[in-house]
């Protein structure tokens, strides 16, 4: 590490407005956050009611609501409201980032803009990371992306909590975005890897769901670890396939956010596995449900990818399979405990 990359909490700095589209869990919770200084946020929702809610009572009843928003959140429908912002945070759900972001206007006078991409997740469709996603969107775009163990309602109740903040510019933009990212309870770490953060948080997800699969199915604690040791060497090995670094994998926004979502059904994903393994279909377990498992809409696309690339990923298989409801989840287990032996190392190449 140089010295270039320290960067300190925006002392004495002006407290210029930060964007934030989405206004779920996550978009709430980092607007409480960048807001607790007192720097102003405007958080773009699509849900004219939830605006209104947030501004009158400084709730978020849908998606958070033991957080008290701060008064320097101002929510917004209108897109146009964050257009001369520098720095918009994109938190929606991955599905929906080309979309939303496809309403943002440029800057005024064409001023570039960073981007810090919040949402865990692979577009499905076209394969796409959420990178790609987003300069398709905003080609002019300077894109970050910030991925880590990171449960949004502690984050706004300003629990301590560090992400790794992966800048596609380097240590410049580092420079630029630590002040306006960082709190006393926020810590971002430096990273350069963007494609190795953005799959270790997609990735994650699926993994996740696999860990609430063995709750349901009540496998023990030693199934689980095992899951979540495997299941990282799958990350790592679709990860190094695409460009990403093995250290990026072991730190926040891969080994550190498997730790946090692979053991709590305070993870969506969690719980969703784990409802699969108690016997529910997936329909059955999202079935009204406003608030998003990304693993959902990830494991196909990522499955789909793996095996393109000649990449063995029998966990994220596994998960696909239930999904689909093709088997019940103790003959999918008993598939995966059936594999044959094999090494444990050797995470570079195609074997699983
Ligand atoms: N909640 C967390 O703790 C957390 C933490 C880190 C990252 N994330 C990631 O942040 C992203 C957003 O998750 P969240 O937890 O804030 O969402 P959420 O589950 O709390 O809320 C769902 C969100 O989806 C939006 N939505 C629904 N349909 C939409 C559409 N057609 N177009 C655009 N938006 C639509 C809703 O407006 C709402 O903002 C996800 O990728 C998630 O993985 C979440
Ligand atoms: O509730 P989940 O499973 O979407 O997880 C939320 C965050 O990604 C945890 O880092």
């Amino acid at each position: 590490m140089s010295g270039g990359q320290n960067a300190t909490i925006g002392a004495g700095a002006p407290l210029a407005p930060v964007g934030v589209i989405g206004a779920g869990a996550w978009g709430t919770a980092l607007a409480c956050m960048l807001a607790s200084d007192g720097t102003p946020v405007r958080l773009w929702a699509r849900e004219g009611a939830l605006v209104d809610e947030i501004n009158q009572t400084r709730r978020n009843t849908p998606y958070l609501p033991d957080a008290t928003i701060p008064p320097s959140v101002t929510a917004t429908t209108a897109m146009a409201d964050l257009a001369d912002l520098a720095t918009v945070l994109v938190v929606c759900p991955a599905q929906h980032v080309g979309s939303v972001l496809a309403q943002l206007p440029p800057r005024a006078g064409g001023a570039p803009r960073d981007l810090v991409l919040c949402a865990k997740g692979i577009e499905a469709g076209t394969g796409r990371l959420m990178a790609d996603v987003a300069r398709a969107a905003v080609p002019d775009a300077r894109i970050a992306v910030a991925s880590g163990p990171t449960f949004a309602r502690e984050v706004a109740l300003g629990m301590p909590t560090a992400i790794t903040l992966a800048c596609s510019g380097g240590q410049d933009q580092w420079q630029r975005l630590a002040p306006v990212i960082a709190r006393p309870a926020f810590r971002p770490y430096y990273s350069d890897d963007v494609v190795g953060a953005e799959i270790g948080g997609a990735v994650k997800n699926v993994l996740a769901i696999a860990c609430g699969v063995v709750e349901g199915l009540g496998l023990g604690e030693n199934a689980r670890a095992a899951l979540i040791a495997r299941g990282f060497a799958e990350m790592s090995r679709f990860g190094l396939s695409r460009g990403g670094r093995a250290e990026t994998f072991a730190g926040l926004c891969g080994m550190g956010d498997l730790v946090l979502t692979c053991a709590s059904t305070a993870s969506r994903n969690y719980s969703l596995g784990r409802a699969l393994g108690q016997g529910q279909s997936a329909q059955q377990a999202l079935a009204g449900k406003a608030t998003v498992a990304e693993g959902a809409h990830t494991a196909p696309v990522l499955r789909d990818l793996a095996r393109a690339a000649g990449l063995a990923m029998p966990i994220v298989e596994a998960v696909c399979s239930l999904l689909e409801g093709s088997a019940p989840a103790h003959a999918v287990v008993a598939q995966l405990l059936a594999r044959p032996l094999r090494a444990e190392t050797g995470m570079a190449g195609g074997a699983a």
